[in-house]
C-alpha cells in the first residue's frame, strides 16, 4: 500500500470539494492511502510538494485546485507558474499528477471537477500512480 499526498489550494471551495472527492475515490479504488495538504493557491502547491517530498513519507503526490481566468494577467502567471513548479518537481524525479484546472469560467470548472462528468482530480489521481509505478520501476 503506498502513501499518497494530495495538495490541494483551496481558492474555490465548492469546485475543489469535487476535485477531492474523485482524487480521493481513485486512490481508495486503487488500495493506497491518501492525506491532504491545503494551501492557500496554486502558486504555493509546488512548493508545498517540495517541503512534504523532504519527510520521505509519500510516495506520490496529487495537485488538486481551480485557476479561473479574471481580468489581469494573474491568470497566465498562476495558471504557468504553477504548472512549471509541477513539471520542475516530475523532472527531478517525483511522481505527481496535475489535477489543477485552468478555464475560462465556473461552468467549464465544474464539468471537469464534477466525479460524476469528467472527473478530473481522479484522472490526476491515476496520473499519479502511474507515475509512482514508474519511479518504482526505474528508481532504485
Ligand atoms: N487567482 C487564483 C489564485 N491566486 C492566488 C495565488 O495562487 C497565490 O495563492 C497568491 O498569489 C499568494 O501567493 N490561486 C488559485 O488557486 N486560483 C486562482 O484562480
Ligand atoms: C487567476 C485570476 O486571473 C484571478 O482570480 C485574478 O483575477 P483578476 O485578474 O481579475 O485580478
Amino acid at each position: 500500500m503506498a502513501r499518497i499526498l494530495i495538495v490541494e489550494a483551496r481558492f474555490y471551495e465548492h469546485l475543489n470539494d469535487l476535485l477531492l472527492a474523485g482524487a480521493r475515490s481513485a486512490i481508495e479504488q486503487a488500495g493506497h492511502e491518501h492525506e491532504t495538504l491545503t494551501v492557500p493557491g496554486a502558486l504555493e502547491v509546488p512548493g508545498a510538494i517540495a517541503l512534504a517530498d523532504e519527510s520521505g513519507d509519500y510516495d506520490a503526490f496529487v495537485a488538486v485546485g481551480v485557476v479561473i481566468r479574471g481580468e489581469t494577467y494573474h491568470f497566465e502567471v498562476v495558471s504557468n507558474e504553477s504548472a512549471r513548479g509541477i513539471m520542475e518537481l516530475t523532472l527531478a524525479g517525483l511522481a505527481i499528477g496535475n489535477g489543477i484546472l485552468t478555464v475560462e469560467n465556473e461552468d467549464q470548472a465544474l464539468v471537469r471537477a464534477d466525479p460524476a462528468q469528467l472527473d478530473k482530480g481522479g484522472g490526476a489521481a491515476g496520473a499519479a500512480l502511474v507515475m509512482m509505478e514508474l519511479r518504482q520501476r526505474f528508481v532504485s
